[in-house]
């Protein structure tokens, strides 16, 4: 039995805590959060004539198609189009079909919004008129929307754009969108194609706007910020394919798109104004990473003298977020974007995980952007990363705020939990940025959260709740994965075109998010690699307490809570995950482990019985 008493001292809790990570890593951004259902849309960063550059598209019917660069392009950032040539005496159907981010989702009432470009290199005398059907189909060819979109032939490129709603859902998602038309009306024709886009309804309707149900999945965690855009992503294998935000924003069809560190092409369609508006439709806040330091994933560094680029591209993307839109070009695009008023930004962070570099890092390109962007606006925090808890490199200048990654086993944080306890109080706060249990304690590898590195994850963030006079933001880390293209596991959150899964882990952040309250009360102080974490927070406005307990240990153990006053209601209700050891929660099981409620009595004493490998929340009301 573990005896625990607390006071009503205590310390403040920031509303900044428990939020995301993010970085489009396993398809997150294209393919998940951005809710472009067509792939490869514009062929960008392809090399035409291979058929790598036809990823996701097929032919129909006895047309040929292949990317090319156009004679005249639809803009100098796209420079490649889809060549669709019809060989002279078709009569029958021809067209192309996108097979999507491995999948398209086909939902009842939905309804799709449509557009793609398109011109006739050489058009014939006589021009020629028609009208192309574009569908949402099986791959067997069951078509079960579609729209007709008619067309002229001209050499000048043309938007056509459309819509179609879908009668009925299929759970099947191996289906294509597909662009038709008549083989005799174009017979003899080439025509060139491109930016061919479909979306489905959008999180808050926004235009160009993120995936509803992932969107609503993470609103249900109460997340306080999201850091982006990353991660490796922010930082590019080379200098010059880094993410670069200039590239990110104005019309779809300016942004060029890059190569993304994890091994697919980013359309950067989800750019920086899609990113801030989201964020600020989902009562988030950004923890925003200007991008690289000059530091790319090959190791190489921007020398010093080079650095005033990375400077003044840094103090552009923050004059995009928050700049006067009349007087500053920057904040002009926002403005003219959508939003004059300037977005929410408090916090920014230096680099990702610069300790690979310390040397350069440490010598100048921690000052040189410090200095700078510091001076520029000295009312944002600015955050230096590093790698190891605690232990950080020395820079100067001094940074007030520290981004740590820590990726282990279920033991390292059982007996971390109080890494955080030890640490001075010298002024430093603590962005646990990354954090996850991605192995078990053999070392073998988990491809999705279990139930056993869910709870260790738990009290090692009893550390944060208690130590949040220090921790000022914390986020498990990687947070989505497409569960077809994915190259890091274990995640946060597994989705397919039409499905999302809640890992164990989800609901861990969860819980602690919900329930973070506003203020930590001091309670009796346990030792780390006990089996049995604890943290008392309240919501000084409900006049709630929040009794987390978290038993680590397969076997249950009990805990012995003795209030400062007694609760005003008797009758307390609970929230609790717990499993057996080993579970996880997957595409096949998706709720093998999901919180439950329960009651128990409140009383100046709560005797709580915690199950094995449990985290549970116990709401007493004072
Ligand atoms: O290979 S790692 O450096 O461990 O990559 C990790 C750390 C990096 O910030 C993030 O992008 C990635 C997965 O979350």
């Amino acid at each position: 039995t573990f005896d625990v008493t607390f006071s009503t001292a205590g310390h403040n809790v920031p509303s900044t805590l428990y939020g995301l990570m993010y970085e489009d890593i396993n398809h997150s951004g294209d393919g998940g959060l951005y809710a472009e259902l067509i792939q490869n849309r514009a062929f960008q960063q392809v090399t035409p004539g291979t058929s790598a550059a036809l990823t996701a598209w097929a032919a129909l019917g006895s047309a040929k198609i292949s990317v090319v660069a156009s004679s005249s392009p639809v803009s100098s950032a796209l420079p490649n189009a889809l060549s669709f040539a019809v060989p002279s005496g078709t009569t029958s159907t021809v067209g192309f079909t996108n097979s999507g981010y491995f999948g398209i989702p086909v939902t009842a009432g939905w309804t799709y919004t449509g557009s793609f470009y398109y011109r006739t290199p050489t058009p014939p005398a006589t021009k020629v008129t028609g009208s192309f059907t574009a569908d949402l189909r099986s791959t067997s060819g069951t078509v079960f929307t579609s729209t007709t979109v008619p067309f002229t032939t001209s050499s000048t490129w043309q938007q056509a754009t459309f819509t179609f709603t879908a009668s009925s859902t299929q759970s099947a998602v191996t289906n294509l969108f597909a662009l038709s038309v008549g083989g005799s009306t174009v017979a003899g024709l080439t025509m060139e194609f491109t930016l061919i886009s479909l979306f489905p309804p959008t999180f808050n309707g926004r235009t160009n706007g993120f995936r509803m149900d992932l969107s609503e999945t993470l609103l249900d965690m109460k997340p306080a910020f999201f850091r982006f855009p990353g991660g490796n992503n922010l930082e590019g294998e080379t200098a010059a394919d880094r993410w670069a935000w200039e590239n990110t924003v104005g019309d779809l069809v300016d942004r060029p798109g890059r190569v993304g560190d994890w091994g697919y092409i980013n359309t950067d369609g989800l750019g920086l104004y899609e990113y801030l508006q989201w964020i600020e439709d989902m009562d988030m806040q950004p923890i925003m990473a200007v991008k690289t330091t000059g530091y790319s994933l090959n190791g190489a560094s921007v020398a010093s003298n080079d650095m005033q680029t990375y400077i003044t591209e840094a103090i552009n993307q923050i004059n995009f977020v928050i700049g006067d839109a009349s007087t500053n070009a920057q904040a002009a695009i926002r403005s003219s974007m959508g939003h004059p008023d300037p977005f929410t930004l408090n916090y920014i962070e230096i680099g990702n995980e610069d300790f690979f570099s310390p040397t350069t890092y440490a010598d100048y390109r921690w000052a040189d952007l410090y200095n700078a962007l510091h001076a520029e606006f000295p009312q944002l925090h600015y955050i230096a990363t590093s790698a190891t808890s605690g232990n950080v490199p020395s820079l100067s200048p001094a940074p007030t705020y520290w981004d740590l990654h820590i990726y282990s086993n279920p033991n390292f944080f059982i007996n971390g939990a109080y890494n955080f306890d030890i640490l001075s109080r010298n002024g430093l706060q603590f962005f646990q940025g990354e954090y996850a249990t991605t192995t078990e304690n053999s070392g073998a590898a988990l491809t999705y959260p279990f139930i056993d590195g869910s709870i260790a994850e738990a009290a090692y963030m009893a550390g944060f709740d208690r130590n949040s006079d220090i921790v000022f933001a914390a986020s498990y880390a990687p947070l989505l994965n497409h569960v077809s293209s994915t190259q890091w596991t274990p995640d946060l959150i597994t989705f397919s075109p039409n499905t999302v899964i809640r890992s164990t882990s989800y609901y861990v952040q969860q819980l602690y998010s919900l329930y973070k309250g506003d203020f930590y009360l001091t309670s009796t102080t346990n030792t780390a690699s006990s089996p049995v974490q604890w943290s008392v927070t309240r919501d000084t406005s409900a006049g709630q307490y929040f009794l987390k307990v978290i038993n680590t240990a397969t076997s249950a153990n009990t805990v012995v809570f003795t209030l400062p006053f007694t609760p005003s209601q008797t009758n307390g209700t609970g929230t609790i995950l717990t499993a057996a050891s080993g579970t996880q929660n997957t595409p096949t099981n998706p709720n093998a482990a999901v919180p439950s409620s329960f009651s128990f009595t409140a009383g100046k004493t709560i005797t709580y019985n915690a199950p094995g490998l449990s985290l549970s929340v116990l709401v007493v009301t004072a």
